[in-house]
């Protein structure tokens, strides 16, 4: 299979389009087994046979050691690899830097994200988190500095002191999320890159919703799984979705998504559809619920 293609950030790196996630479909497995996760060591591992690069993790996921034994032993050259992990707690930057790079194994990450605004009681708190990551990017430490979870008035607050624009903002979205079709644009009218969580739910908590028929028609069209029309729907408006599975089968059909060419009147008709409902995946009630992951 072709590399995966990636898309050029702010400051000149550069992001594979499709990453791989290691927050949510592996906490079940924590609670129920906790210690090393030998698991998530297994799935990375098959991953990255199948052509990703790029891992998305974090701190507050407690799995960065379990990503730097699956990176070790990919045996694939780290630079070829994009890894990325996010600080919990603002109040512990910048050494917080140093802890995960030491779990992880590496000399540096490809990208690291202050996870969630909302640790700051204030807005100068962001800001003062801000220019430590500036500082960490300055170090090498990290390739690319970014932010997750914040909205417009959290970004205009950095932007005030920022010498170093966030590369990225990682947030929920997909066609029953779109933020009015407000924040994306706003971002990268500013430079700064999306990279997406939940861009499934319309085939998880959202199914029983208008989006189903639309998303069976376009798949059957080009033999391909929903999940892939899906994939393909927020790659196509210039959004790299983060998107994970223990099933091997279904990173097929992830990968499938990457290379699906969709005809514009179908990915707007999927944003059309998707605008007339409005949730998050977590606050769902509208739909039956879903739980087949
Ligand atoms: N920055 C943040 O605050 C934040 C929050 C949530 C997630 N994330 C990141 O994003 C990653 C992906 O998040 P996600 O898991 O919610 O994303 P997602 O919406 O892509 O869902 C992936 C899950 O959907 C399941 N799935 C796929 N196809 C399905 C189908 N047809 N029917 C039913 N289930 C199906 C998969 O098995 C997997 O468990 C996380 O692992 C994490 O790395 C970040
Ligand atoms: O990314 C998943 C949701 C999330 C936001 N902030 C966190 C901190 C610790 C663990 C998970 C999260």
């Amino acid at each position: 299979m072709a590399p995966i293609p990636s898309l050029k950030l702010n400051d000149g790196n550069s992001i594979p389009l499709l990453g791989f996630g290691t927050g949510t479909a592996q906490s079940k497995r924590r609670q129920e087994k906790p210690g090393f996760n030998q698991d998530l060591v297994d799935i990375l591992e098959i991953a990255i046979k199948q052509g990703i690069r790029h891992i998305d993790g974090a701190e507050g996921y407690a799995n960065e050691e379990e990503i730097g034994v699956a990176i070790k032993e990919s045996g694939i050259p780290r630079e070829e690899l994009f890894i990325t992990t996010k600080v919990r707690d603002i109040r512990t930057l910048p050494g917080a830097i140093d802890v995960s790079l030491e779990k992880l194994q590496l000399e540096y990450v490809d990208l690291y994200l202050i996870h969630s605004p909302y640790g700051a009681k204030e807005l100068s708190e962001l800001q003062t988190a801000w220019l430590a990551m500036e500082s960490i990017q300055k170090s090498g430490k990290a390739k690319s500095i970014g932010v997750s979870n914040h909205l417009q008035p959290h970004i205009e607050a950095i932007l005030e002191v920022a010498t170093i624009v966030p590369a990225v903002n990682q947030i929920e979205f997909h066609p029953y999320l779109q933020r009015g079709n407000n924040l994306v644009p706003w971002l990268k009218e500013h430079g700064i890159e999306v990279t997406s969580y939940n861009g499934l739910t319309p085939l998880r908590k959202g199914l029983g919703g208008p989006l189903d028929g639309p998303l069976k028609e376009i798949a059957k069209k080009y033999g391909v799984s929903e999940n892939a029309v899906l994939i393909q729907w927020q790659i196509h408006q210039g959004i790299v979705p983060i998107t994970t599975s223990s099933k091997p089968e279904r990173l097929a059909e992830y990968l499938q998504g990457v290379e699906l060419k969709l005809e514009p009147e179908e990915v707007e008709e999927i944003t059309r559809v998707g605008l007339t409902h409005h949730f998050r995946a977590s606050q769902l009630t509208r739909f039956e619920p879903d739980d087949r992951s």
